[in-house]
């Protein structure tokens, strides 16, 4: 992922992502796909907050859209798909390593994972916390989404949020050691297997895509949770002053 500075999944490059994606769906000489970031010491910031504040509901509608439908081609994509964590992963970034099929983190106390969204004074949709319970267990995730806790690699290795903490130089080569594991297995039938596992989870929200679209419109136009991402952007900004 090439978004500088920090990989926020705009809309623009949410439909980069899943052009790729396609892409290499299509061509029948691929199996396997790494995530990986090109911005030093960012996975990904999450959802581009910018999409989510000061725009109109159609965008908000636009957007969202845009969101589920990462979420489900990344979730249901055949191909074996591998995260190797090489940077901070907060909300949105955690969901998309979260749809991947194994993640590998790299051991940086700096690099913390989570959903974190209450710490921003929203709430994490019924699909993202079921993503979450699918990896980490209905206990765990209770408490990760409540407390919106961002873990640092050890704890996230120890919950489940990853399957793998190595050091920071070998989260590629381990990656492509992975893939290789999984790409010996017949194909056919772990596309199936992997289909059984996850397809209930991905029909709830087909199910209820666009009631889930009008909750996040009615959701994020509501003046509190306006000024509250307002006001979380600014202090991103004055950090830096
Ligand atoms: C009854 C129930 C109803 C339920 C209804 C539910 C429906 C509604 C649900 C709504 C859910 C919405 C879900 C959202 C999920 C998300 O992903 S929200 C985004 C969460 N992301 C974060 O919290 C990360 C924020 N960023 C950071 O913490 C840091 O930037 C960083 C640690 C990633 C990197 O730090 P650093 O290297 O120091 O860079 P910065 O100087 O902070 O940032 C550089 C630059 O980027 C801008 N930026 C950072 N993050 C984002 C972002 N996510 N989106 C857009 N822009 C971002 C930052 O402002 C800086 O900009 P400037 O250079 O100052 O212009």
């Amino acid at each position: 992922m090439r978004n500088p500075p920090v990989n926020s999944l705009s809309l623009e490059f949410l439909t980069e992502l899943l052009i790729s994606l396609e892409k290499l769906e299509n061509d029948k000489t691929f199996h396997g796909i790494i995530i990986t970031s090109d911005c030093p010491g960012i996975f990904s910031a999450g959802l581009d907050l910018t999409e989510m504040c000061g725009r109109d509901p159609e965008h908000y509608a636009e957007y969202w859209k845009a969101v589920q439908e990462m979420w489900l081609r990344f979730y249901l994509s055949n191909l074996v798909v591998i995260a190797a964590i090489n940077g901070v992963s907060p909300a949105g970034g955690c969901l998309l390593s979260l749809t991947c099929d194994y993640r590998v983190l790299a051991n940086n106390p700096k690099y913390a994972i989570g959903l974190n969204e209450t710490l921003l004074g929203i709430v994490a949709p019924f699909w993202f916390k079921d993503t979450l319970v699918n990896t980490i267990g209905h206990r765990s995730a209770e408490r990760a989404l409540q407390l919106g806790l961002l873990f640092p690699p050890a704890e996230a290795l120890r919950v489940g949020v990853v399957d793998q903490v190595v050091p920071e130089d070998q989260v590629q080569s381990t990656a492509r050691l992975v893939m290789a594991q999984w790409l010996d297995i017949p194909d056919h039938a772990r596309q199936l297997t992997k289909t059984l596992m996850r397809k209930p989870t991905a029909d709830r929200l087909l199910t209820e895509r666009d009631a889930d679209i009008q909750n996040f419109v009615r959701f994020i136009c509501k003046d509190s949770i306006q000024k509250s991402l307002h006001a979380y952007l600014e202090k991103l900004k004055q950090k830096k002053g």
